[in-house]
């Protein structure tokens, strides 16, 4: 009789103090690329991008010692596999009272994988108005890209197998901070 197969156990790859130099990290790189904090917006996607996007609008008012507005953009009805599968709820879209015509927008997630996230993003942020540049943060890049998008600014890149899973995990919405891969290695990477 064969044993059965059991996945390898959950692995950290960011505990809390990775995760917040990555995110103090991002917020420079993010003011020395824009040359200051002048016309930024960051929207993050929801959910954890929301709570990463707060935490770096909070490292940008400690550097600058300007308020960089933070706002929300909900993807859901701009997904291209809508046909497919039920769209979950709508989650909140909140732009900053500036709005975003001219500004330069910040897009942030927790996770990049497909890319299929970030291009409903840019379509939904299309129907808001015209930043004059819109940049993108995420905290993990695991790869395997399915669209020409890639990240501006990379809290970790994560080189993973497609039949892993990466899990960020949030004060905010989860209690704790930190990033665990899981399943098996090897499969369909
Ligand atoms: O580049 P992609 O292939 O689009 O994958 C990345 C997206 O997947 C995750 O969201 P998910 O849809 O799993 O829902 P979640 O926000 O509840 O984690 C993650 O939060 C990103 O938004
Ligand atoms: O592993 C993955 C893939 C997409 N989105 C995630 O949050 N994790």
């Amino acid at each position: 009789m064969t044993a059965p197969a059991h996945d390898p156990p959950a692995r950290t790859v960011l505990d809390a103090s990775d995760i917040n130099r990555a995110l103090t990290r991002i917020a420079h790189e993010i003011l020395e690329r824009n040359k200051g904090a002048d016309q930024l917006v960051l929207l993050g996607i929801p959910s954890r991008g929301v709570d990463l996007a707060r935490r770096i609008g909070e490292r940008l008012a400690q550097t600058e010692g300007v308020a960089v507005p933070v706002g929300s953009l909900d993807i859901t009805l701009y997904r291209d596999d809508l046909r497919r599968q039920p769209a979950r709820g709508p989650q909140p879209t909140e732009v900053p009272p500036g709005g975003v015509d001219g500004k330069i927008v910040v897009l942030v997630d927790d996770v990049l994988y497909s890319g299929r996230t970030v291009r409903a993003a840019l379509d939904a942020l299309a129907d808001l108005g015209r930043p004059d540049a819109v940049r993108l943060a995420v905290l993990v890049d695991r790869g395997h890209r399915e669209l020409p998008i890639r990240a501006d600014h990379v809290g970790k890149n994560l080189p993973s197998a497609r039949s892993e899973r990466v899990m960020v995990r949030l004060v905010e919405t989860d209690g704790r901070d930190e990033v665990l891969i899981a399943g098996a290695k090897g499969e369909g990477a």
